[in-house]
């Protein structure tokens, strides 16, 4: 992510008002005009703050702080997206389910990136187009809940929500909602977004290196099986290298932030006024996911996110209906504009090719285009029998495999993936080469919400999708 020439409006609070001081409903500029409507529309999951001062108090020092990202590289990303849209491209988009700022180190940081360049570099092969790379990453601080509690040994405490809101342990004092977690949330990404822009800039995302990384990856035999994709990789390397490609100009590239746009308070606070344009961005991050559980049409993510001019993502999971998938695009995106809407479908393995064709259809009679990516992690969680929250990694690769059927079938384009990984050997997903069952899941299952493919689980599914892109 080289830095852009395009500045966005760093204006002190003083100048522009804080978030929080803002009436409801007013806008204290016409750039800003409609940015605080949300306040007086129904909102769900958010946190319960038990102090409101000291709410006002954080979003007052995020809105003085400096955007995470530049305008010009969320039009960037937005023409990237454009291009996945028609096939021209492919998105990989990955990350963990909730980041935390202590595993915001060096060494955890590397690991994921360099998960995400290895999976790139297989994609592009198989795809033979250029992957967006995506980084669930700096930022993904928030959860929505299935409930807003939880009772441990007859104790009711608030729901972890992520590492913006409260903290894990099960104590009151962590419970409890401290809202200079945001401020906390805004620092944790900042230096998250540095490193990885100093991995992708400076050398670590060498074309030569992470192809080095696959062959280490393919060299034993329980993952002899992807030997020949990565042999071809090999033999089109040397026959670059023998053309006399200029691999020096692969040493870096580019990945974008995103995460969740969970926290209203926390995303209005980084909505900013392009100097350019004098158009509003969300400059937490450079794309903003609205959730299953806060897509709804009168609601107050909805509001805020359709006035943002970044790329916007939504998830549309098994119960969705063809209207409200067309009604969320004319909301989100009334002109039809390319690379603005993402949707991304979390259907389940054993539901999508039934449930995800009729979205599909609607969505092109209507003449719309979004860029349509799958999520197989979200559709395919479970309990296991030992007590942990997991997913079938054959269940993975099947909704996979049913997205690129559903859009082959239906001449659609599919346009990436939206995996929730890690790069470390955690055991939170069944499956694998490495076989992990029921009884291994406690070796290091170290999430704190949702379980990820670990190292290895990733790599796998990018060849086994590099399989079923090559059929396209
Ligand atoms: O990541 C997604 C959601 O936050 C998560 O699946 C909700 O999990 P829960 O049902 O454990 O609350
Ligand atoms: C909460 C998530 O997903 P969904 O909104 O699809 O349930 C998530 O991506 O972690
Ligand atoms: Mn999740």
């Amino acid at each position: 992510m080289a830095p852009t020439l395009t500045a966005v409006s760093t204006a002190p609070a003083a100048a522009r008002p804080a978030a929080g001081a803002v009436p409801p409903g007013t806008a204290s500029t016409p750039a800003d005009a409609g940015l605080d409507a949300y306040r007086s529309l129904p909102r769900v999951q958010q946190p319960s703050w038990p102090d409101g001062a000291a709410l006002e108090a954080a979003t007052a020092q995020l809105s003085a702080l400096p955007p995470l990202v530049f305008a010009g590289e969320v039009d960037r990303l937005r023409d990237r997206l454009a291009e996945a849209a028609q096939g021209k491209a492919f998105l990989l988009q990955g990350g963990d389910c909730a980041e935390t700022f202590a595993d915001a180190t060096a060494d955890a940081i590397r690991r994921r990136v360099k998960t995400v360049l290895q999976m790139a570099v297989v994609l592009t092969y198989g795809a033979s187009l250029p992957v967006v790379k995506m980084g669930r990453m700096a930022g993904q601080f928030a959860k929505p809940r299935s409930s807003d509690d939880e009772t441990r040994e007859g104790v009711t405490l608030p729901a972890y929500r992520g590492d913006a809101v409260n903290g894990f342990a099960f104590t009151p004092e962590a419970r409890t909602p401290d809202p200079q977690r945001l401020v906390q949330a805004y620092h944790t990404a900042a230096s998250t977004l540095n490193l990885i822009r100093a991995f992708t800039t400076g050398g670590f995302a060498d074309l030569r290196q992470v192809h080095e990384w696959n062959r280490g990856f393919v060299g034993s035999t329980a993952t002899s099986r992807y030997g020949e994709l990565a042999g071809e990789i090999d033999r089109a390397m040397a026959f670059m290298a023998a053309c006399g490609a200029d691999f020096d100009a692969l040493r870096a590239t580019e990945m974008f932030a995103s995460h969740e746009a969970l926290l209203l308070d926390y995303e209005r606070a980084l909505t900013r006024i392009d100097s350019r344009t004098q158009l509003p961005y969300d400059v937490s991050a450079h794309f903003l996911w609205i959730g299953e559980r806060t897509r709804q049409l009168d609601g107050a993510h909805v509001d805020l996110l359709a006035r943002v001019r970044n790329p916007i993502g939504v998830k549309l999971g098994p119960t969705t209906t063809p209207e409200q998938a067309l009604a969320l695009a004319d909301r989100l995106d009334p002109e039809g504009e390319p690379g603005r809407l993402t949707f991304v479908t979390r259907m389940g393995a054993g539901t999508i090719r039934d449930a995800l064709p009729p979205l599909v259809e609607a969505v092109r009679a209507a003449g719309r285009t979004p860029l349509w990516i799958c999520d197989p992690m979200h559709g395919n969680t479970f309990t296991s029998p030992s007590g942990y929250k997991t997913r079938r990694f054959d269940e993975v690769v099947d909704e996979v495999r049913g997205f690129f059927e559903v859009h082959r079938g239906l001449g659609t384009v599919p346009g990436g993936l939206h995996i929730e990984l890690t790069g470390d050997d955690v055991t939170e997903v069944l499956g694998g080469v490495e076989d992990i069952d029921d009884a291994a899941l406690a070796t290091r299952y170290e999430t704190l919400c949702d379980p990820r493919l670990n190292h290895q689980q990733s790599l796998e599914l990018a060849f086994l999708a590099a399989d079923m892109l090559r059929g396209r």
